[in-house]
Parts: C-alpha cells; structure tokens; sequence
C-alpha cells in the first residue's frame, strides 16, 4: 500500500486517527486541507472560502489530491468533502481508501464542543451550535453518503462500540479507532490478495 486515504465527515477523526496511524507505520501525515492552505498562501480553509469561493477550494483540494497520488508511505486527512469528486476518485483510487463512519450525533457535539468558525459548511453566527451543526451535518451526509460508501473499508464507530460492550461512540480513543482501521485495512488487502491468486 503506497497512500491510505482517510475519508469521513467533519471533526470524525480523521486528523487524529491518521497520525496514530502514520505513527504505528512508519508512514509520512498529510492534511490535504492544510496543504490546500499552504498551496493557496491563506492561513485558512474558512478564508479561502470567503476570499474566493467553494468550487476555488474544490479546485485546489483536487490538485493536492494529484500531486500526492504519485507519492510513496503517506497516510492522508482528506477533507470532508474530497468524495464528491469523481476526479478524487480516480487520485484516491491509486491508494487504499478508509471511512470513518461517526455517529451525526457525536459529530455534531465535537463540533459545537470547539465552535463553527473554523468550518465554513457549518457556520453560523447565531443559534444553538449542537443543533445547527447536527441540522447542516445530516443534510451534507444525505448528499455524500453514497460517496463514502465507496470506499474500500469502513470503520464503523458504531460497530466498535457494540463490540467492546458499550453503546456510547463517545467512549472510544483514538488509539482503538486507529487500530480497527489497521484491522480492516489488513482484511481488505488480504481478501484482495485472496482474489488474486
Ligand atoms: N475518538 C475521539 N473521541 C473524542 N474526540 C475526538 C476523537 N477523535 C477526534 N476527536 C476530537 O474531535 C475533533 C475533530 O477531530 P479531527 O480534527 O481529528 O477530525 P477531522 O475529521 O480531521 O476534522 P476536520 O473536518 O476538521 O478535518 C477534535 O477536536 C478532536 O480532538
Ligand atoms: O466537509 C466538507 O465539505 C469540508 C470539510 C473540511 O475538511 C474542509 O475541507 C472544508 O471545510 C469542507
Ligand atoms: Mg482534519
């Protein structure tokens, strides 16, 4: 596996979990999000929204995303809504792809727990922010869902939970998320050799 791809939701980990991960294999961390920043010379991706446009940033998210299919040992933090391009697709498809898959409900309260400004999707300057996180969260999931499920393994917060006994997502580490992805990215490659031979 040259690049693993970690897709999923804003605030569902995937910049936490990614450098657990990169860390465990040796691998290189990017943030498509910051080198998006670091590409466009403006500090934040909430700034490049408002000094240029959405489909600006879209544009330079898919330019990243090229320039580091072509790389070699990388664990990359997608940003939330890299899946809606087919073109990332055809980048992404060149590595092993990940979801992780959060609860809107736990989302929603990460979110509201550090505020919405970072967030251009979800901002908004007045309101409950839990509610109209959630509100925002469910309507973007509803338009992407189909698109995460595209990739080649899920890791379901969900599922984890059930299996160590609980039924709250938001007892779970990083640590453990990390280490079912691990887990889910070596059965998919395994079954894929499998097919193989
Ligand atoms: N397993 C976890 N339990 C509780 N909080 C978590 C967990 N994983 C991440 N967080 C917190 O949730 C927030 C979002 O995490 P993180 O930045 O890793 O997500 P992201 O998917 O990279 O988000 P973004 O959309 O900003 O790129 C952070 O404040 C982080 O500390
Ligand atoms: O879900 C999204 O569309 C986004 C997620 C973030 O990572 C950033 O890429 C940006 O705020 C847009
Ligand atoms: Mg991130």
């Amino acid at each position: 596996m040259h690049i693993l791809y970690i897709l999923g939701m804003m605030g569902s980990g995937k910049t936490t979990v990614g450098k657990i991960i990169a860390e465990v294999l040796g691998y290189s961390f990017f943030d498509s999000d910051k080198l998006v920043e670091q590409s466009v010379g403006i500090p934040s991706v909430a700034e490049i929204f408002q000094v240029h446009s959405e489909a600006f940033f879209r544009d330079n998210e898919s330019e990243v995303l090229r320039d580091l299919s072509s790389m070699h040992r990388l664990i990359v933090a997608t940003g939330g809504g890299a899946v809606i391009r087919p073109i990332n697709w055809s980048y992404m498809r060149k590595g092993l792809t990940i979801w992780l898959d959060v609860p809107l409900d736990a989302l929603a309260r990460r979110i509201a727990a550090v505020g919405t400004a970072s967030r251009p999707l979800l901002h908004q300057e007045s309101g409950d922010p839990y509610a109209k996180a959630y509100a925002k969260l469910t309507a973007l999931f509803e338009q992407r869902m189909d698109s995460y499920a595209n990739a080649d393994a899920r890791v379901s917060l969900e599922n984890i939970a059930l299996k160590q006994g609980h039924n709250d997502v938001n007892v779970l580490t990083p640590s453990a998320i990390a280490i079912e992805a691990l887990l889910k990215m070596e059965s998919f490659l395994t079954e894929k050799a499998m097919v193989r031979n």
